[in-house]
């Protein structure tokens, strides 16, 4: 095979670690690869809260620039951090298999446990999702923003900043970090963020069909694609960035997938949580469903809330 595959990533090691996956499902797929690593916005703000500098592609744009010139064949991004409306021109083609799911605690510390009120608990999080769940069900739980890659981030636990840190399980475990691993959450209260735990491959809509096919066929698990389909579209009637606190998780169960998926208030006062659960022959018009009736329930008015408050 001749053809050169090129991988564009950001630099981070968690973004490094899924370009080197990526490229060694293409190379056992007999491909050839190179990995091209890509400065972004959200690696180089990193003072400022990501709802903040705009959720909308700031990890992703420079990605998409090169795809878009030819510089880069695919671009490698985590599932989560891609958005549910893509730009004109670029799509997914394939989601990796999906790693354990469930957001954790993490920490140097041992002995800490979310349900002990008796204790003070300070976590470092800045995901507004996992911050309103946290007042929703351990209000005595305080958190304190904390941005920057994993390394950063447990410098700055190390340091004092926080106790521990509320993460997701597929990083930390990427990282090499399962030692630090105190509590796994119950995915009923911490459903996971859209997308968490696979990774997304992005190209240019432009890029040769035999090239995308190949690309599939070594990269794409057909389950993870099924329960993603579902839940992105969940998100997609929403708008939900990743600084709207939504969640949804697929599962799938013979023919069918089985979608659990909500919104929390911004103040953990309200949290929404549904299931639906319909053919895996259209996860799409599942995902579309579960936000009808999220909205039914009181979700349009919460998210709108939410909107006005991060404007
Ligand atoms: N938003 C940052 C981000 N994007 C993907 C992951 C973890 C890996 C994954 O879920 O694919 C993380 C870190 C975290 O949420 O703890």
């Amino acid at each position: 095979m001749s053809n050169l595959i090129k991988i564009g990533t950001r630099g981070s090691k968690l973004a490094l670690w899924q370009a080197y996956y990526v490229e060694s499902l293409l190379q056992k797929a007999g491909l050839q690869t190179e990995i091209v690593i890509i400065d972004t916005k959200g690696d180089q703000v990193l003072d400022v809260s990501i709802s903040k500098i705009g959720s909308k592609g700031v990890f992703t744009q420079e990605l998409e620039d090169q795809l878009h010139d030819g510089r880069i064949d695919i671009a490698v991004h985590s599932a989560k951090d891609m958005q549910s409306n893509l730009p004109e021109g670029f799509e997914i083609i394939a989601f990796t298999e999906r790693e354990t799911e469930n957001d954790v605690i993490a920490s140097h510390k041992k002995d800490l446990n979310l349900s002990d009120a008796s204790k003070p608990l300070v976590l470092g999080t800045s995901s507004t999702r996992r911050v309103a769940t946290l007042k929703h069900f351990y209000p005595h739980v305080k958190t304190v923003e904390v941005r920057g890659n994993l390394q950063t981030r447990i410098r700055k636990m190390e340091e004092g900043l926080c106790d521990a840190l509320l993460l997701a399980y597929a990083g930390v475990h990427r990282m090499g970090y399962d030692e630090m691993i105190v509590q796994k959450l119950d995915l009923k209260e911490f459903t996971p963020a859209v997308g968490q735990g696979s990774v997304a491959i992005e190209v240019a809509k432009s890029l040769d069909d035999s090239i995308k096919n190949q690309i599939i066929s070594a990269c794409n698990h057909t389950e993870t694609e099924i329960k993603l389909r579902a839940e992105r579209a969940y998100l997609r009637v929403l708008e939900g960035g990743c600084s709207i606190p939504v969640f949804a998780l697929a599962k799938t169960e013979g023919e069918n997938v089985v979608l659990e998926g909500g919104i929390v208030s911004l103040d953990g006062s309200e949290r929404i949580s549904i299931t639906v659960s319909g053919s895996k022959s259209d996860p799409e018009a599942l995902g579309e469903q579960l936000a009808e009736k999220v909205f039914a329930a009181g979700g349009k008015t919460i998210l709108d809330e939410i909107k006005k408050n991060i404007e």
